[in-house]
């Protein structure tokens, strides 16, 4: 970031901005919101003008016109991280308490913040750990303001002047607290932009329920000209960026061809796919699809896989896990493998910790040889600039919201599986609250 974007940055951030009720927050009181004065762009992305409805045309009409200064924003979203070690227990609590990332039946929804404190105490030990070991904290606020302030400057060399702000789901800056800023700011159009290449009912679609349920409730949000970009792995510009970053990587090995790829993604529980329609997993296999045919088109045939890392609790996750799948390749006599992470563009703990610790020891120890890993696309300025084609062709489709509901909602509508979900929630509930045994094997399934 350059001196004077920071400074304008800080400039307009509101240190008594509301942020949400409840929440698990940190002792130093409110983060700030970005409204980076510097910031980007997107083949086409999947965009919605309002929330959850419509998807983009070319023929929707341009914003109506008596609107005096157009005054444009752009809001990143992301996931957030603790910062130090201190904001682990509470960052979990936000995670663990967000019912998009621990689903409960309507009936069972009392418990979901007393489930999140049990759970967040007890993982909160080991991703202190974690966290400690790639230095105290995560590095995703800085990155993700690096990245806002890249699509600012990419913005402006297309002419584009834009105001940019970062709203993350569980920790600083709070999305409440850049959408505070933005109403502040009077923008006259916004584009949202969630940081995950793909979309998943746990990410982007939870950071969208937030942003439902403040703009239906205020009458200046709810009549704001909005694009949403809900998920844009499908685009040139990324595909060609992550490429670029595979090809690099594959040159550091002796023998480049003999190399595995292994996409490794971040996973979700199956339910969520099976169950609730989270079009995740397909769009993730389209996306590697897309990455492999474009490193065929350079000539580049490397034989590929794609696993699923980091799961938490007692459930099935999909499948197949990253863990077991290096241990066979080790067995099956894979010599080099070449580890990509595909869910997230910046580094963060599952790629510092996890991939470059974890799974790099448990390859070696499997019988592969030589380990290498691309590294995030955090500012590559191709991806950048493709991030700001992105935003430029949604603007056109910006309209005020729709409250229509989102698709996942619907499994709860069905009376069988109602039913299920009460049955199975209430044993859950009974083991939970009265059982110390069953806590003691829950916290086991969770280190
Ligand atoms: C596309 C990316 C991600 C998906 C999908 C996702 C789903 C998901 N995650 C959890 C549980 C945890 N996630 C944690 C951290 C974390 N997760 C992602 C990305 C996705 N999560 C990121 C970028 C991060 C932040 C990393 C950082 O640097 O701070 C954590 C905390 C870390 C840990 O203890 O391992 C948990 C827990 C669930 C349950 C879930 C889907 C339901
Ligand atoms: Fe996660």
């Amino acid at each position: 970031m350059d001196a004077s974007a920071s400074s304008a940055v800080a400039s307009r951030v509101n240190l008594s901005a509301p942020c949400l009720p409840r929440r698990a927050s940190n002792s130093s009181g409110f983060g700030s919101c970005q409204p980076v004065q510097k910031s980007i762009v997107v083949g086409k992305a999947s965009v919605s003008a309002g929330i959850y409805t419509s998807t983009y045309s070319d023929d929707m009409v341009e914003a109506p016109s008596h609107v005096a200064e157009e005054k444009i924003g752009v809001l990143l979203l992301n996931l957030g991280g603790p910062e130090t070690l201190n904001d682990v227990q509470p960052f979990l609590f936000n995670l663990f308490a967000d019912p998009d990332i621990i689903r409960l039946p309507r009936l069972f929804q009392f418990l979901q913040r007393p489930l999140a404190q049990l759970i967040s105490v007890l993982r909160a030990p080991k991703s202190k750990e974690g966290y400690a070991s790639i230095g105290g904290g995560s590095p995703l606020r800085k990155i993700t303001d690096e990245q806002a302030n890249a699509l600012k400057l990419a913005l402006e060399a297309k002419k584009k002047d834009v105001s940019i702000y970062v709203g993350m789901r569980y920790w600083y800056p709070f999305t409440e607290e850049a959408v505070q800023q933005i109403k502040r700011d009077k923008i006259t159009r916004l584009v949202v932009l969630p940081l995950y290449p793909q979309f998943s009912i746990s990410t982007t679609g939870s950071s969208l329920r937030v942003l439902q349920n403040m703009f239906r409730e205020d009458a200046y949000l709810s009549s704001l000209p909005l694009a949403i970009i809900r998920s844009w792995y499908q685009r040139e510009g990324y595909v060609k960026s992550m490429a670029d970053l595979i090809e690099k990587e594959l040159q550091s090995f002796s023998k480049p061809d003999e190399v595995m790829i292994f996409f490794s993604a971040h996973g979700v529980p199956l339910s969520y796919v099976e169950e609730a329609g989270d079009p995740y997993k397909e769009q993730m296999e389209d996306c590697i699809f897309l990455i492999m045919r474009e490193l065929k088109a350079r000539g580049i045939n490397n034989q590929h896989t794609l696993a699923y890392q980091s799961r938490v609790g007692p459930v099935q996750w999909l499948k197949p896990y990253t863990d077991e799948v290096l241990v066979e390749l080790g067995q099956k006599g894979v010599k080099s493998l070449l580890a990509v992470p595909v869910s997230f563009v910046s580094e963060h703990i599952e790629t510092l910790e996890e991939i470059d610790m974890e799974y790099k020891e448990l390859a070696l120890e499997s019988g592969i040889e030589n380990w290498g890993r691309v590294p995030a696309l955090n500012c590559t300025s191709s991806f950048i600039a493709d991030l700001a084609d992105a935003v430029i062709e949604a603007l056109p489709s910006a309209t005020p919201m729709s409250t229509s509901k989102i698709a996942s909602e619907e499994a709860d509508n069905d009376p069988i599986n109602y039913l299920i979900k009460l049955f199975f929630g209430s044993i859950l509930a009974f083991i939970l609250l009265l059982s110390p045994k069953m806590i003691l094997a829950f916290k086991n399934s969770l280190l």
